[in-house]
């Protein structure tokens, strides 16, 4: 809904174990506007002080260092790394110890100003040198801060290239169950979050900028301490200052609201809800063709009038309104203080002055020298808790990082290797469910219930029944897309769950009812149907003729290089009106710009038809035209739902010039029908609404209702039993009188 701040999101699931917004002991309820907002009761001095030590808080960090350790031996398998990683520290550790040197070099400038006092002399030499340096060292700081900008650009690149990779190989090799897990999602999403170059380069930043602030503090307030010890009311100047700091950033750290605490927010307000609704409906293009075909104007107009006036002034985004609500709160006990206090170390320093005059000039050079450094202080502090939140948190990060490749996945692989006979699979496999029961991962409900069936090597089975019966799920069990609960299912006579899963999805091939298109190349996305061939042009322009998209694949302007949609946006400012296409694309402006005027181009839209002739076309690729595939079992779930008539029955196609000898013959043909003379041998299993001539041809037909097979057998069997199937296919079949 909003992104949260930076610091809070950072740092909050591992130590809050739970959020109950309920739990009025542990979390804090309060209503802004429309809002409700729930935060976790925090002690003042526990994690509102980044860094501060409790328990937890140094069990996380020490948990987290051997992946820390991990990070950087890796670091120094990447090309030049390391070297530019030394460099950094270098340079850092050397910027850290720049004020402490300014500080020197002050103080010395104090010393000459206080012989000057007492004797009225100045060592001009001295002077100079002492200018010199300090001057030096404000030139030196800023080629220093410099050159550690200039490096951490390449070493941020390097790192984001390494564990984008480690990211890539993470999420690929999680197998459904296991990535559709909510908690697996979340564990990914965590160890991805990075503010900027990536969670090692936060990381390995943030201990350099660590190491850098202490060495900065502790050198700067020891220098401070030599320096003023001798000066009169130094040491109480310094205390002053350095408190105002600290309560200055204190004010900060509670004013910036949550800290790091855990929180979450929610309106339960039914109008402003309704409000946002139909400001959706009035904005969004998908909503107009509805919106207008229906007349909906006045009511809305109506409606969103009327929850307005009832929301009152109240309504507002959450951020927006947290923003607001949280400049209020500002006025905190300690940013009412911070004011005056900061006058402090003026009224001591003007009643010494008073009392001893002739010390002015040096008093007044130590109190300048004091807040400066005081203030300096308190800001390398606040920059270093707010850019890098909790320390514990951000190493916490790291062994997320590293964690992620190892969650184990629901569905174990096998071992057996298939087929025995490439040759053999490849004409035909058999398939057999016994008794499978399943339930979905976190389902009650069973999707099916003790199935049974069973296809010969060279078979057409069709699955039929109602929406939500269990034809879907028998073809995604038999992939592995999840494992049964109960029974099993053999594939020539084995269990599937010892097969070599590489191997099984090998032999089968499937067009699921909900495919999808990756965003990548038409050409891509059917070469993708044969990984091993897809580089052979000639294999995927033949199995987009045989799955009939060829035609309008070349009519696109860009062939089999269009892109359905563009992974990478372009970008572009509001171009003047004249201006209709841009790098080949339609200039598009949505109801709602997402970025001030930054706008992305989409890519080509194809019907639905199309899309499925394209996934047609991938199952092809992967089954039918390449001499060495072992596929031997082909699945279909709905594979004509989205085909026009036109397209099924190969009238357009008719007119294509065949590559293949025998192909014309059957392009002409419906689409079942071309299946079934492409397939040869192989084993077929359909899943569909649709009677007719599928259902006709079908070895075997499986009619499922509420997750079971009702009836079983070929459609003259099933006709003359006059049950469901018979009942569903007269339906049908008086529909087309
Ligand atoms: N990913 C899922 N998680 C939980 N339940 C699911 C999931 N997919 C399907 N189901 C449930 O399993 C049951 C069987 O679904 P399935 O998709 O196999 O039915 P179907 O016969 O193919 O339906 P349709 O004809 O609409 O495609 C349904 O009750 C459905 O709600």
């Amino acid at each position: 809904m909003f992104s949260a701040p930076k610091s809070t999101s950072k740092g909050q699931s591992h130590r809050a174990r739970t959020f109950d917004p309920e739990d009025s002991k542990r979390v804090k309820h309060t209503r802004i506007g429309v809002w409700d907002l729930y935060e976790e009761k925090q002690p003042i001095f526990g994690w509102d002080i980044p860094g501060t030590s409790t328990l937890e808080y140094y069990l996380e960090i020490t948990r987290s260092l051997p992946y820390v350790w991990q990070m950087l031996k890796d670091m120094s398998s990447i090309q030049n790394c390391w070297i530019f990683a030394t460099l950094y520290v270098i340079v850092g550790l050397a910027l850290s110890v720049i004020p402490a040197a300014s500080l020197w070099y002050s103080g010395q400038l104090l010393t000459i100003i206080q012989t000057a006092i007492d004797t009225r002399t100045v060592d001009k030499d001295f002077l100079v040198r002492i200018s010199a340096g300090r001057t030096g060292c404000a030139v030196l700081g800023r080629l220093l801060g410099h050159a550690k900008a200039s490096l951490a650009y390449p070493l941020s690149n390097r790192l984001k290239q390494h564990y984008t990779m480690h990211l890539f190989h993470a999420r690929a090799r999680l197998d459904l169950p296991t990535f559709e897990d909510p908690a697996v999602r979340r564990q990914i999403e965590e160890a991805s979050h990075s503010s900027r170059g990536g969670v090692a380069w936060d990381t390995f930043s943030m201990m350099v900028t660590a190491v850098s602030t202490a060495i900065n503090i502790t050198s700067e307030v020891s220098m401070l301490v030599a320096v003023l010890k001798d000066q009169p009311d130094g040491t109480l100047l310094a205390v002053i200052c350095l408190s105002q700091s600290f309560l200055n950033w204190f004010s900060e750290i509670k004013s910036a609201g949550q800290g790091h605490s855990v929180w979450a927010a929610t309106t339960r307000n039914q109008d402003y809800v309704k409000m946002r609704g139909l400001m959706r409906v009035v904005s969004l293009p998908e909503h107009r063709k509805e919106f207008v075909a229906g007349n909906l104007a006045e009511y809305c107009n109506t409606v969103f009038r009327e929850a307005t006036q009832r929301v009152g002034y109240e309504a507002g985004d959450f951020p927006e309104v947290w923003r607001h609500w949280k400049g209020r709160r500002r006025l905190s006990f300690a940013s009412i203080f911070k004011e005056p206090w900061k006058e402090l170390p003026q009224i001591v320093f003007t009643l010494r002055s008073m009392q001893s005059p002739a010390s002015i000039p040096a008093s007044l050079a130590s109190l300048n020298l004091i807040q400066t450094t005081a203030s300096n202080f308190g800001f390398t502090v606040y920059a270093f808790a707010y850019q890098f939140g909790s320390i514990a948190d951000q190493l916490a990060t790291v062994r997320k990082l590293y964690d992620i490749v190892n969650i184990p996945n629901r569905i174990p692989d096998g071992t057996v290797p298939f087929p025995e006979d490439a040759q053999k699979a490849k004409a035909g496999i058999d398939v057999e469910f016994r008794n499978v029961s399943f339930r979905y991962p976190d389902s009650e409900i069973w999707a099916l219930r003790n199935v049974s069936f069973k296809l010969i090597p060279g078979q057409l089975g069709v699955i039929v029944g109602a929406n939500g019966s269990g034809k879907s799920t028998v073809l995604k069990l038999i992939m592995r897309l999840y494992d049964v609960e109960e029974g099993e299912i053999l594939i020539d006579g084995r269990d599937i769950r010892t097969l070599k899963l590489g191997d099984l999805r090998q032999s089968v091939s499937v067009l699921f009812q909900d495919y999808t298109h990756f965003p990548l190349s038409i050409r891509d996305n059917i070469a993708l149907g044969n990984p091993s061939h897809a580089a052979n042009d000639d294999q995927v322009r033949l199995a987009a003729k045989l799955g009939g998209a060829e035609e309008f694949i070349e009519r696109l302007p860009e062939g089999f290089d269009t892109y359905l949609e563009r992974p990478v946006p372009d970008h572009y400012s509001a171009l003047p009106e004249g201006t209709k296409t841009i790098f080949g694309n339609p200039v598009k402006y949505g109801g709602i710009r997402r970025a001030a005027d930054m706008q992305s181009s989409t890519g080509h839209n194809l019907s639905g038809g199309q899309m499925q002739r394209l996934a047609v076309a991938r199952t092809f690729m992967r089954s039918m035209v390449s001499e060495d595939s072992t596929v031997g079992l082909l699945l279909f779930d709905e594979p004509s739902a989205s085909l026009d008539p036109t397209a099924e029955h190969g009238a357009l196609l008719s007119t294509c010039a065949c590559a293949v000898g025998s192909l014309s013959g059957f392009l002409a043909k419906d689409l079942f029908e071309r299946l079934r003379q492409l397939r040869g041998d192989k084993t077929m299993l359909f899943s569909s609404h649709r009677f007719g001539s599928l259902t006709r041809h079908a070895d075997l037909i499986l009619y499922m209702n509420d997750s079971v097979i009702e009836e079983a057998g070929i459609h003259s069997e099933l006709l003359a039993r006059d049950g469901g199937y018979a009942r569903t296919w007269k339906l049908q079949a008086q529909a087309f009188i």
